[in-house]
């Protein structure tokens, strides 16, 4: 560890946990800009400023690999050290798999709706029926035709097959009933009309209910109870709620006040027609789209197939349980990597401990079936560090070897020569996370069928100091409408990012406060964007 990392007195732990609740603030702030938001105090500079700032001159010249590992010609601009630009690597592995979106968009399959949240829609999604179907009473009350007062009827109505059926017609009484209609309206006013033909008919004391079948059209002058969700009669002027009217002695109807003609009456076809497209294609499925999907009328949609990840976790010196011991430490990127690769919508097939053994990694690049496979450790030029040499071993074409951003220099992505691609995370865990968001994240963004997020930005309120040639990564928490960055950022740290609530994009030569940074959502901290869905 170098001296860099030692960030371990005064920090606040309770303050830095409360600020989880500033979730996804920043985004809205940044959509938004709204003025109003609360005013919770920041701490002082002093608290959280890194006193520790990575030696960068030291790191900028410690990535020792040959120029016969540089990225494929082409591929995308490289600085001076042969270190991709971070914006152009991003772009690049979102291009790489984005050129195989129409293969992603050819596997789509469709999927019941109770196995399509968090999948993408591979289809537009079309209405398959009018919403709402057939003209409704929005509220409970009477169905009125024409002006009141109006004569009140029993409902007659033929049940719907799966609908509850309408109790049978009761006895006629001289009674009255009140405006909340408990009792029921006198038999001996049928409803008039003519004849119906289909299933038979009854008259209900509850009037018409939501599930029956059409009732007969209404004549002018006569009211009939109906329920919120009922379908309205032919020639219904209106629909007038129980606590606006009220009966008389002589069964007849009078409204409190005059309704409008179509009050209180969603008419066929509001919200869409059969055939209206409702979201295109590529929409998250979150759980309001299976509402709207399940109203629409469909059982399945069709998506696009969550990718295959499967995570080699490399290095002899990790322990899967129990305490660091004679210069063994715990294995933070194994528990970590999948879930934050499902949480990016992934499908991980599994994660496996390959120690330090290149034949058993090239075992492994070789029988995978994931579309991705990601390494976590043996990114550089140690004797034990094995990916480079066994990535050359396969064939593997290099599209990005190492980018310009920190933490996370040595990261890498390349295409096998069965075209599933590889990202290579550095085994320092921050930088690891910074490879997962810098590479990962977009590669998988493109394989699911998303579209390219929307980058957004909110002002710092502190300074940050910058790297002299490459761009940095710094977990930060949302304060006072603003960004603040956190303490325990080094390489090997996971302590700043699992209290924070995304990651602020620092260019060369750092940012002041006011400046406005780029923001990268974490997964479960991104508030538009979806993705914890699995
Ligand atoms: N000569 C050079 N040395 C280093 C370079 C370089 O360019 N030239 N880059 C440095 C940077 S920057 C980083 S980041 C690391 C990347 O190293 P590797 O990807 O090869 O990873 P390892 O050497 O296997 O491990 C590095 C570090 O991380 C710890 N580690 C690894 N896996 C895990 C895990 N699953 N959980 C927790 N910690 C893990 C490992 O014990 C090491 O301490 O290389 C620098 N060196
Ligand atoms: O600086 Mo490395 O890239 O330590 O994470």
């Amino acid at each position: 560890m170098s001296g860099h990392d030692r960030e371990d007195e005064g920090i606040d732990g309770v303050e830095d946990a409360l600020a989880l609740v500033g979730r996804g603030a920043a985004r809205a702030h940044a959509r938004h800009q709204d003025p109003g938001r609360g005013t919770e105090r920041s701490r002082g500079a002093a608290d959280r400023e890194p006193r520790d700032q990575p030696d960068h001159r030291d790191q900028s010249d410690r990535h020792g690999r040959g120029g016969s590992r540089g990225p494929a010609a082409g591929a995308a601009p490289v600085d001076r050290r042969g270190a991709m630009p971070w914006s152009a690597a991003r772009a690049l592995a979102s291009r790489v798999a984005r050129a195989t979106e129409s293969g992603q968009l050819a596997r789509a399959r469709r999927v019941p709706l109770d196995r399509a949240l968090g999948l993408i829609l591979a289809e537009p999604l079309t209405a398959l029926t009018d919403l709402p179907s057939f003209d409704t009473s929005a509220m409970d009350g009477w169905a009125v035709s024409g002006p009141g007062p109006w004569s009140v009827h029993a409902a007659s109505a033929a049940s719907a097959a799966s609908a509850v059926s309408a109790e049978s017609a009761v006895p006629g009484t001289s009674g009255t009933s009140d405006a909340s209609g408990t009792q029921a309206a006198p038999s001996t006013q049928a409803t008039p009309g003519k004849p119906s033909k289909g299933p038979a008919r009854k008259t209900s004391p509850a009037g018409i209910l939501a599930g029956q079948a059409e009732a007969e059209p209404l004549p002018d002058g006569v009211a009939v109870r109906i329920a919120t969700g009922a379908r309205v009669p032919a020639d219904t002027t209106a629909v007038i709620r129980t606590e606006h009217a009220r009966t008389d002695s002589t069964g007849h109807l009078h409204a409190v006040r005059q309704p409008t003609p179509g009050q209180d009456i969603r008419s066929r076809g509001q919200e869409c027609r059969s055939g209206d497209r409702l979201l295109p294609t590529g929409s998250l499925v979150t759980p309001a789209v299976l509402g709207l999907a399940a109203a629409a009328g469909y059982d399945e949609l069709l998506t696009v197939p969550r990718p295959r990840v499967e995570v080699l976790v490399l290095g002899d010196e990790l322990l899967t349980g129990g305490l660091p011991h004679d210069g063994l430490i715990r294995d933070a990127l194994g528990p970590m990597i999948a879930p934050w690769l499902r949480a990016l919508g992934a499908e991980v097939l599994a994660t496996r401990r390959l120690g330090d053994d290149a034949e058993a990694l090239h075992r492994a690049l070789t029988a995978s079936e994931a579309d991705l496979i990601l390494t976590t450790g043996g990114t550089a030029a140690g004797p034990v560090d094995h990916v480079h040499p066994v990535l050359a071993r396969v064939g593997a074409e290099l599209l990005v070897d190492g980018v310009a951003v920190r933490p996370g220099h040595p990261m890498l992505l390349a295409r096998l020569p069965s075209g599933r691609h590889l990202v290579g995370l550095p085994g320092n865990p921050l930088a690891a996370v910074s490879g997962l968001l810098t590479l990962a994240e977009p590669l998988l963004r493109a394989l699911s069928g998303r579209a390219r997020s929307a980058p957004y930005h909110a002002p710092l309120r502190e300074p940050v100091p910058g790297h002299p040639h490459d761009t940095r990564l710094v977990p930060f928490v949302y304060r006072d409408e603003g960004l603040v960055p956190l303490r325990f950022h080094g390489p090997a740290m996971l302590r700043g990012i699992a209290a924070s609530d995304g990651i602020a994009v620092v260019t060369q030569g750092g940012a002041r406060p006011g400046d406005e940074l780029e923001v990268l959502d974490l997964p479960w901290t991104a508030s538009v964007d979806g993705g914890c869905f699995t």
